[in-house]
């Protein structure tokens, strides 16, 4: 697959000039000028070579003209900001019918709805690997990659997240969060959401000085790869919803964020949860393998299959709130007559 070349265009900074394209704070926008940079968040993506890559807020186009300058087979852009369209629509020109340009916010857009198009007409028989590209604000590329590892763990879509690959920004401490071993300070629910359905890699950082305007954070470039099968075989809901609840304490015994997915008077099932997944409940719950918590997450499964209302419960209703305070106040005057009292 041989590289494609752009013909010679004014650079992004004069096109910024030209188009009087001035960064807003309230979009979050810091450019990546620097085109050594715009190639090497490309080349973290990999073999785009006859793909399908879709960059989300492509802004002025700096990491669309690397992409554009790769073998990709197609590049769509998605761009929330109108200011930004004619710069956009200059490089669609200029790429010969390679990039199409949409104007939307990614967070409602539906992406299914513009690859099957290009797939259905190109691929038929077989369909190309679809990458997702984007130097997003940080409050966009997170819910973005929440959502994606959503649907990619249910399978849905006709164009197969297990196909797809992501290459995101993110803030420098969350890229971190996502790739944390067991064991390290930076171990949380984040990490396990993201390992147990890819591999994640954190290619390199990008100091904040190197953006315009630069922002006060530095930056690291991700890449996701889903795995050809998750390392947890059950739905994100609900393994979602046992890593939320064992991270909330990520500090502690793992047993302590187990409890709060029992109502107070149902502790007899946490008893059930670490005898049927033989794990240590007093293991720390950062110290958890996504093995250990696969198998958390399969007992309270089978639990729950037994008794529905156990999967509903919400430890944070009032109501459950008051019989925590209530069990809480039990245990207090219970410790004040054994300890204070010596009884
Ligand atoms: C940090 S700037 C980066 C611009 C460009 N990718 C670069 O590296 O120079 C983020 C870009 O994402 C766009 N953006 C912000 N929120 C968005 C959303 N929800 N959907 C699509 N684009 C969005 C902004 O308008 C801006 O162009």
């Amino acid at each position: 697959m041989s590289r494609r070349r752009l013909p010679p265009l004014p650079t992004i900074r004069e096109l910024i000039r030209l188009y009087q394209l001035s960064a807003k704070k309230q979009l979050s926008q810091n450019f990546l000028l620097d085109m050594n940079l715009t190639r090497k968040i490309v080349r973290a993506a990999g073999n785009v070579g006859g793909g399908f890559v879709c960059e989300v807020g492509p802004g002025p186009g700096g990491i669309t003209r690397a992409v554009l300058n790769t073998s990709a087979h197609h590049v769509a852009v998605i761009e929330k900001d109108a200011r930004f369209m004619p710069s956009l629509q200059l490089l669609s020109e200029a790429a010969e019918g390679r990039l199409s340009v949409y104007r939307g916010d990614i967070l409602n857009f539906n992406l299914e709805t513009i690859i099957p198009q290009a797939l259905s007409r190109e691929w038929e028989s077989s369909p190309p690997n679809v990458h997702i590209i984007g130097n997003l604000p940080f409050s966009v590329s997170t819910p973005l990659l929440i959502g994606w590892l959503a649907a990619m763990s249910s399978r849905t879509g006709a164009w197969g997240f297990g196909r797809t690959k992501l290459t995101l920004t993110f803030q420098k401490e969350v890229a971190e969060r996502m790739v944390a071993k067991i064991n390290t300070p930076q171990r949380c629910r984040l990490s396990l959401m993201c390992q147990y359905l890819c591999e994640v890699d954190l290619k390199f950082v990008i100091p904040g000085r190197a953006f315009v305007p630069p922002p006060n954070v530095d930056v690291g470039v991700v890449h996701v790869v889903p795995r050809v099968q998750p390392l947890i075989n059950l739905p994100f809901s609900l393994v979602e919803k046992v890593a939320r609840h064992i991270y909330h304490y990520r500090q502690k015994y793992c047993r302590r964020g187990v409890e709060t997915l029992f109502p107070p008077d149902r502790l007899d099932l946490v008893e059930d949860m670490f005898e049927e997944s033989e794990v240590d409940p007093t293991s720390r719950s950062y110290m958890l393998t996504v093995k250990e918590i696969g198998r958390l997450c399969q007992s309270y499964n089978s639990i729950c299959q037994h008794e529905p209302d156990i999967y509903t419960y919400d430890f944070r209703s009032k109501e459950n709130a008051a019989a925590l305070r209530r069990k809480g106040q039990i245990l207090q005057e219970k410790f004040e007559k054994q300890i204070l009292h010596g009884t």
